[in-house]
């Protein structure tokens, strides 16, 4: 643990997810980095912050000597795991916060509220709230992140005010929030925003979604909300703000320095000589319109055959949620389209789409990353999308195209660097591809500056540290305006 801020207070970090997931491989616990955009942000802050990190390892541990060994391991990076049931754990995140709270959030239809989740969910924020209360000094500051966690501002101060000690809490999500009317397909969703607006201080990625929670707070629980990036509610001030998560630019960039990378990158661009390059990496999940990016590239392959062996799509589809029987699904449905794709546009020479449903490690990530001309994303909705920012970062050279879907949290800072489209529009997708791929030098230099200035603008230090500063000042001076 060490000190962030002049006053040397405490920061703790949490998340459902450590920046580690452990297995058992052979009897013995290996730890690896867990994959999303989340642990992206936050692993971007530990250059210039410490903090201990909390949440769930990933994996069920019983025998006592086995949490020692695991605590051990995920102590050199300051992680502190909260062990949960195997059910427990399983109908939290994947029974609640992935199958009804995620879709919810995502404006997805069709939701299915079920109780018995939504207990273990409350239960998982109690056993949160049990350790952290545990751990925390008084001047700690708690930083609690994302919708598996939103009861947890509330339990949390009501167990420090039972021990005496006074923290300031502060809540970040990741994902969208939804406008009002959404909401009301949730018969939690009061316990939910309540639960949220027991922090000092809630940061939302873009204007929009910060709007639509201040706007629900009025409508649902009427709390007063007369002043600018201000709630009040049961006697409490909280203040609510845009906080612009980025990356850390450098990673990327010094990854494309290396010389194994340098020749990976030669033997891409040898590989793809005379054809264009257009690159995809999403988590496998509903949001990231996967199957829409696929029909789009389809209908783009139909509207140009003169393009016929002169570019590819390659797609790198994580592996993620796979215990969720609608990700299985998805994954079952996009391999169909997959392999009808390339049934219908393969040559001798070749085929158009390379869909890998995998992982990809870092330096292959970078690599790919920069020897590609469009980078294109779909997504239905998507809190921000942080593979936008990591391929303007790894485009130094090319000056590449960012073929982005308007319904990205990046998109409310990236149109102006990029080519929008809407995803749901095969056609307007279809065209935005071959935009991104046929724009003028010139044009391609001016949009990529501008993004280039954005990325390096906004880092995952800066978003950290602001809020963090944010949070302090909240705990210094209460009564103040935010
Ligand atoms: O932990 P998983 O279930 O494997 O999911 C990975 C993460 O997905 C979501 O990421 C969001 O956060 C990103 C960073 O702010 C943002 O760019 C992206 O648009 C969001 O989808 C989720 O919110 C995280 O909690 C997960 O860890
Ligand atoms: O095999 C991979 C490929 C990509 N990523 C990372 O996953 C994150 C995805 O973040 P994003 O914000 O785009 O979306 P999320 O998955 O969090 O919804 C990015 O940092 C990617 O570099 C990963 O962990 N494993």
């Amino acid at each position: 643990m060490g000190a962030i801020t002049d006053e040397k207070r405490n920061l703790i970090i949490v998340s459902n997810r450590l920046p580690l997931s452990v297995k058992q491989v052979d009897g013995a616990y290996q730890s690896s980095l867990s994959s999303g955009g989340l642990v992206t942000s936050l692993s971007g802050l530990t250059k210039s912050t410490k903090f201990q990190w909390f949440g769930w390892p990933g994996i069920e541990v019983k025998d006592p000597k086995d949490r020692e060994d695991v605590q051990k391991s995920l102590e050199a990076h300051n992680a502190i795991p909260i062990f949960l049931d195997s059910s427990l754990a399983h109908e939290h995140y994947n029974g609640f916060s992935n199958r009804i709270l995620w879709p919810v959030l995502h404006y997805q239809s069709g939701v299915v509220f079920d109780e018995t989740p939504w207990q273990a969910y409350r239960r998982v924020n109690e056993l949160f709230a049990d350790a952290i209360a545990e751990t925390a000094d008084s001047g700690s500051l708690i930083w609690v992140h994302d919708y598996h966690l939103m009861l947890l501002p509330e339990l949390l101060r009501d167990r420090l005010k039972q021990q005496g000690k006074s923290c300031a809490i502060g809540f970040s999500l990741h994902t969208p929030f939804p406008a009002g009317d959404f909401w009301r397909n949730l018969p939690v969703r009061k316990h939910l925003i309540e639960g949220m607006l027991s922090s000092d201080l809630i940061g939302f990625h873009t204007d929009e979604y910060k709007q639509n929670f201040i706007d629900t707070c009025a409508s649902l629980l009427n709390a007063r909300t007369e002043i600018p990036n201000q709630i009040q509610y049961k006697n409490r001030l909280v203040c609510i703000n845009k906080f612009i998560v980025g990356i850390d630019p450098e990673k990327f960039t010094d990854s494309l320095q290396k010389p194994d990378v340098q020749e990976r990158i030669r033997s891409l661009k040898e590989r793809y000589k005379g054809v264009k390059v257009i690159v995809g990496v999403d988590r496998l999940d509903h949001i990231k319109g996967l199957t829409q990016k696929l029909k789009g590239f389809d209908a783009f392959l139909d509207d140009h055959p003169e393009l016929q062996n002169k570019v590819v799509l390659i797609q790198v589809a994580v592996p993620s949620r796979e215990d969720v029987k609608e990700y299985q699904d998805l994954e079952t449905e996009l391999c169909t389209i997959a392999g009808k794709i390339n049934g219908k546009h393969a040559t001798p020479e070749g085929t158009p789409l390379l869909y890998m449903h995998r992982s990809v490690p870092f330096n292959e990530l970078t690599a790919l990353y920069s020897v590609a001309d469009v980078c294109l994303l779909t997504s239905t909705r998507d809190g921000m999308n942080l593979v936008a920012f990591e391929y303007v970062a790894c485009q130094e050279e090319r000056h590449g195209v960012l073929v982005l879907s308007e319904f990205a949290g990046a998109a409310s800072f990236m149109t102006n660097g990029s080519i929008p489209f809407h995803p749901a529009n095969k056609t307007e997708m279809s065209e935005a591809i071959f935009n991104g791929l046929n724009l003028d030098p010139g044009e391609r230099k001016a949009k990529y500056e501008y993004l280039r200035g954005f990325v390096n603008a906004n880092t995952s230090a800066k978003w950290g540290e602001t809020f963090i500063e944010k949070l302090s000042l909240r705990c210094r001076r209460p009564g103040e305006s935010c």
